[in-house]
């Protein structure tokens, strides 16, 4: 399987079906056989490849225990960036933490307790901080799944934005089907016999949802 950069991919499946675990295999936290490329690179020649920001990576479950303000926490998307470890962040990174605020819808979060925040407020924040990294490939686990329909549309619209004006590569599992048909990408149905790369459309995402509702399928998953 091959994916041309920048593409949107919309990966779905039965739960179980290995979604997450295919983003634990790009991310190095499980070893694997066959062979991965990451830009004509095998990934295992790549060990660092989270930390030094080839890949970014958004968990389905991303908890912080102690108080941090929203905006400090976004700000850190900058990481890669700062002078020297203690070194703080300048105000042009407060700056790209704000427009990244914004560009969520969550500018009014700005100065709240970040812990504090409801599932959904949470999950717009990390979507902030994960614009601030420069990764070429984004793995997002479930994006939206505690956002209200009003958030829901306005995430895929974004990441359909960041994919065609930011040339992001952006591989998204989610079980929001409704919202992919008329974005442009591509479906990758893991609950499928021999899943493979189909262009996003009524029609695939139609045949993907029969599927996935039919308990034949969940049979031989
Ligand atoms: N550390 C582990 N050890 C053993 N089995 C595991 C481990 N992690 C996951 N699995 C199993 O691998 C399978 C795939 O899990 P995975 O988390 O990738 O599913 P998923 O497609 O992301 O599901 P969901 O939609 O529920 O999030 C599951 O049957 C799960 O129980």
């Amino acid at each position: 399987m091959r994916l041309d950069a920048p593409a949107f991919v919309a990966i779905i499946g039965h739960n179980g079906a290995g979604k997450t675990t295919l983003f634990r295999v790009l991310t190095g936290q499980l070893p694997y056989q066959g062979r991965i490329e990451l830009a004509g690179q095998d990934v295992l020649r790549l060990p660092r490849r989270v930390a030094d920001g080839l890949l970014a990576h958004l968990p389905q479950r991303n908890a912080v225990a102690f108080p941090i303000e929203v905006r400090e926490l976004v700000v850190m998307g900058r990481f890669r960036h700062r002078r020297g470890l203690l070194a703080g962040y300048s105000p042009a990174d407060y700056a790209l933490a704000d427009d990244a605020l914004a560009q969520v819808g969550a500018t009014h979060l700005a100065h709240r307790d970040f812990p504090q925040l409801s599932g959904g407020e949470q999950q717009l924040v990390w979507l902030a901080q994960l614009l601030l990294q420069d990764a070429a490939l984004w793995l997002l686990d479930e994006p939206t799944q505690q956002l209200d329909v009003y958030y829901r549309r306005r995430v895929f619209r974004l990441l359909e934005t960041w994919v065609q004006t930011r040339q992001k590569t952006v591989l998204c599992i989610t079980h929001d089907l409704d919202q992919l048909p008329n974005l442009p990408g591509f479906l990758l149905n893991l609950s499928a016999p021999q899943p493979q790369l189909e262009p996003l459309s009524e029609a695939t995402v139609a045949a993907a949802r029969e599927w996935l509702e039919d308990e034949a399928s969940l049979m031989r998953h």
